[in-house]
């Protein structure tokens, strides 16, 4: 992995919105459009405020999940709220966005139908991840249910997933449609996080999920 240290976090959220949108921009050049997959959880508020104000051709710009907590857009755990509030407004508004909930009991009842809707904006352009202390990223957690389905290379592009420590049941991206973007950026802040990450390097796959896509990653830190 590439290690990229910013002085702080105010640094770090300026410095990969930068990255992010000149990625986005390039492929808009060369493809005419793009896909960006973004996290969920408490960390990246303050990037997706800076990149929904950047000035790139938004209509061009297809926006999905990384995963989603299987709760309606009404729960504060919500990942697709959280884009919809931060990041899909102002300039951003005219992106379009890919869903990965719909209103069913199971995440099972849809994957097929969510899945359709993704498969035509892949691959990601530019996937920008996030990663609990338990070395978990989208929702591929340690311990979950299906796993070693979703991190095998025959994978589909998204499964439902069960962890204790997921609390709610979740949807996710495979790890294969992860590594297949074009580039790759783990956001993470905080020493633990960095511990976290650096001991991910040594650990099996099954230990620490996010080692399946640090290999062509570049991750961004500050304290
Ligand atoms: O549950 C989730 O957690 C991870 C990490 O979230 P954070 O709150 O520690 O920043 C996140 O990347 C993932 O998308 C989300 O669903």
């Amino acid at each position: 992995m590439n290690f990229t240290t910013y002085p702080d976090r105010e640094a770090l959220m300026m410095g990969l919105a930068d990255r992010i949108a000149s990625e986005l921009r390039a492929a808009i050049r060369s493809d005419g459009r793009a896909t960006l997959s973004v996290p969920g959880g408490t960390t990246p508020g303050p990037i997706f405020d800076i990149l929904s104000d950047l000035d790139l051709e938004w209509d061009k710009v297809a926006v999905l999940l990384n995963d989603e907590r299987w709760v309606p857009e009404s729960s504060e755990r919500s990942n697709t709220r959280l884009i919809r509030e931060r990041l899909l407004t102002g300039r951003a508004a005219k992106a379009k966005l890919v869903p990965l909930y719909c209103e069913a009991p199971r995440p099972e009842d849809k994957m097929d139908e969510l899945a359709e809707g993704i498969a035509p904006h892949l691959p990601i352009s530019v996937l920008l991840l996030g990663m609990g202390g338990d070395m978990h990223t989208a929702s591929l957690f340690p311990g979950a249910d299906r796993l070693a389905e979703a991190l095998s290379e025959a994978a589909p592009i998204l499964l439902p997933m069960r962890a204790e420590a997921a609390g709610e049941p979740r949807i996710t991206l495979s790890a294969p449609v992860l590594r297949d973007a074009m580039h790759t950026h783990i956001l993470i802040t905080g020493a633990e996080k960095r511990a976290a990450i650096e001991a991910a390097e040594s650990l099996p796959v099954e230990q620490a999920p996010v080692r399946a896509v640090l290999k062509n990653a570049t991750v961004h830190w500050a304290e």
